[in-house]
């Protein structure tokens, strides 16, 4: 028989000191030990938590849905209010009422007043200062309907998802031929929160002495408006796919920046990009797509800039220190379901870009790099 595999190879000391403390962490005596050792006790106490919070994630997340769906936010903003109040104005009976504000008030959403009214806590304030993420928690109702079955999505036989449907450019065949019905839905939600990071990046963004910004996938051009209004004499020019762009031509025309900015209606999967830009900005673009059309992307964009050209990736990114789960959960799992894409780690980004022929690779710290972080790269 052929043994199919690495040669064996004997454990070093970190591996033999894992297997010995995940020994002792898995046996119930131990558990139950540690739990009672002074010296022990509160990192059991962590340990009991962060996996119940992890069992518990999908209700906590629910709860958040059925928060938004209710408006329960909105109520409250203009100030407390008493229980069975809150539960008229939601529809819900006062017990019903009652269990969804004491969940909410646990999590941090709301918080009870000593009079027994309820009012917004931080994230609940939080909430209604971004509009747009209410918006992104009402489209997770189609990731948790594609999560139902987790190993069949990642065994790839969950069938046809419903984020594939929302992102239609997901299938990179159909790319060229997408309605315009098609493409609103997701086109306002990146329009809406486009709005949380336009800023961040163009803080970070190194535009002195450039001339013309083209910002490739720039969708319905919230990002160029905003770097319109901080460089007025910048050029700029907008490039995704036709139905989209039309949606940023309306966008530029009413923001009265119409003369300003050029839109390409085109695919950035088949043929040359447009020339004459000497900066090029990707705004989370690259993790929607896979390794090879993801280079194929970069290349054209190399092929489009003159020497000395800068192109920018900005997207929220894996291995972003103290926001792992982001990334390698969030948003892994977000793009298994869509079908396209992955999150990748900025060395991963800078081995591509230099791939595709690009130097100077280095990445801009931005104010929230769980939301984009930022690497630039010159031709
Ligand atoms: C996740 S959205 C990001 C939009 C925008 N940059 C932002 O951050 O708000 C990705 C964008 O890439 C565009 N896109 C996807 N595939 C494309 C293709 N093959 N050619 C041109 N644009 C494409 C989509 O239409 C969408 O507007």
């Amino acid at each position: 028989m052929t043994e199919i595999g690495p040669a064996p190879r004997h454990p070093g000391w970190r591996e033999r000191w894992l297997a010995l403390r995940n020994r002792l962490v898995a046996s119930p005596g131990f558990q139950r030990w540690a739990a009672g050792f002074p010296l022990t006790r509160r990192i059991a106490q962590r340990n009991t938590r962060a996996l119940f919070d992890l069992c518990a994630g999908f209700v906590y997340a629910q709860v958040l849905f059925a928060c938004v769906r209710l408006d329960l936010f909105g109520l409250l903003r203009a100030g407390p209010l008493g229980p069975e109040a809150i539960a008229h104005r939601l529809g819900l009976s006062p017990e019903r009422g009652l269990t969804l504000l004491r969940a909410a008030t646990s999590l941090g959403l709301i918080a009870r007043l000593p009079d027994g009214r309820f009012a917004l806590a931080d994230l609940g304030a939080a909430l209604i200062g971004n509009p747009s993420i209410a918006l992104m928690i009402e489209h997770h109702a189609m990731l948790y309907a594609d999560l139902a079955d987790p190993v069949a999505l990642l065994r790839g036989e969950a069938g046809a998802t419903r984020l594939a449907g929302y992102w239609p450019y997901a299938d990179a065949g159909n790319a060229g031929s997408i309605h315009p019905e098609s493409v609103a839905a997701y086109s306002r939600l990146m329009a809406a929160s486009q709005a949380l990071i336009a800023d961040d990046v163009l803080d970070a963004l190194p535009l002195a002495g450039r001339t013309c910004l083209m910002d490739v996938g720039g969708g319905e051009g919230v990002f160029l408006t905003h770097a319109a209004r901080r460089h007025p004499d910048l050029a700029l020019r907008l490039l995704d796919l036709p139905p989209v762009a039309e949606r940023a031509a309306a966008r530029f025309a009413a923001e009265g920046i119409g003369d300003r900015v050029t839109c390409f209606g085109q695919t950035f999967l088949d043929g040359p990009l447009p020339t004459g830009a000497d900066a090029i900005s990707l705004v989370r673009v690259i993790h929607d797509h896979d390794d090879a059309a993801a280079l194929a992307i970069l290349r054209a964009v190399h092929a489009a800039l003159p020497p000395g050209g800068l192109v920018v990736i900005a997207e929220p990114m894996a291995g972003t220190g103290g926001a792992e789960p982001v990334g390698d959960a969030y948003f892994g799992f977000y793009l298994l379901a869509m079908g396209s894409g992955r999150p990748r780690r900025v060395e991963e980004l800078a081995g591509m870009l230099a791939q595709a022929g690009f130097a100077a690779i280095r990445e801009k710290s931005t104010r929230r790099p769980l939301l984009a972080r930022l690497i630039v790269a010159v031709r």
